[in-house]
């Protein structure tokens, strides 16, 4: 864990590239794509934990429909910026069978993690498998899993902010910013 100065001075280097307004709009004009194609569906919608409790929080109560909610938890990066080895902490559980179930998830970077994600919820017997990515970095490279619905695009920068941390930091602004470069 980094000190107050640390993360004070982290937000003071980097750039912001997505406003609080434009993250609203995403989530909103994101929730109708949502309910037009998912509204009749009842699906069991599962938020990936930490990165998309900010997400999940303001997309949830903009979805008019019935649907289920639960969590999962998997973190590749820890506090790192890098990704390393998918650690599972709290796996889908045997209440996705059958189901149609919606990830919700911060941002699809390398895709390892969602790609992950959609084959133990498939192999527990979901009936379909779709999910919803805040953010989706353009890499420039090929990615295991697309998403369903996408928010934004982002630049190949490691980026903080709306639940996405830096060391740790930072997950509760209400934009994004990608860390200076070095
Ligand atoms: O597409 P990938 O390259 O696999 O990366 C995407 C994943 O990385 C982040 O999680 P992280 O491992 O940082 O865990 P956290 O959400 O707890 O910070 C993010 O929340 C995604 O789940
Ligand atoms: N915070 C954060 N988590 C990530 N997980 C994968 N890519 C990123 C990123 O750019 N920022």
């Amino acid at each position: 864990m980094i000190s107050a100065q640390e993360a004070l001075d982290i937000l003071d280097g980097a750039e912001q590239i997505c406003t609080a307004e434009e993250v609203t709009a995403t989530v909103k004009r994101m929730a109708g794509e949502i309910g037009a194609s998912l509204g009749e569906s009842h699906p069991l919608v599962l938020s990936v934990m930490g990165g998309a409790v900010v997400f999940s929080g303001q997309l949830l109560p903009l979805l008019n429909f019935p649907l289920d909610f639960d969590y999962i938890h998997a973190s590749r990066y820890g506090n790192e910026t890098q990704g390393n080895t998918l650690q599972w902490k709290v796996m889908p559980k045997e209440n996705v069978a059958g189901r149609v179930v919606l990830v919700l998830d911060d941002i699809l970077d390398e895709g390892h993690t969602l790609a992950a994600i959609r084959d133990k919820v498939l192999e527990l017997g979901a009936r379909s498998f779709h999910c919803a990515v805040f953010s989706d970095k353009v890499t420039g490279r090929p990615k295991p899993i697309q998403a369903d619905f996408i928010g934004i695009s982002l630049p190949n920068r490691y980026v903080f902010g709306f639940g996405m941390d830096v060391r740790g930091a930072w997950r509760n602004l209400p934009a994004i910013y990608a860390v200076k470069e070095s």
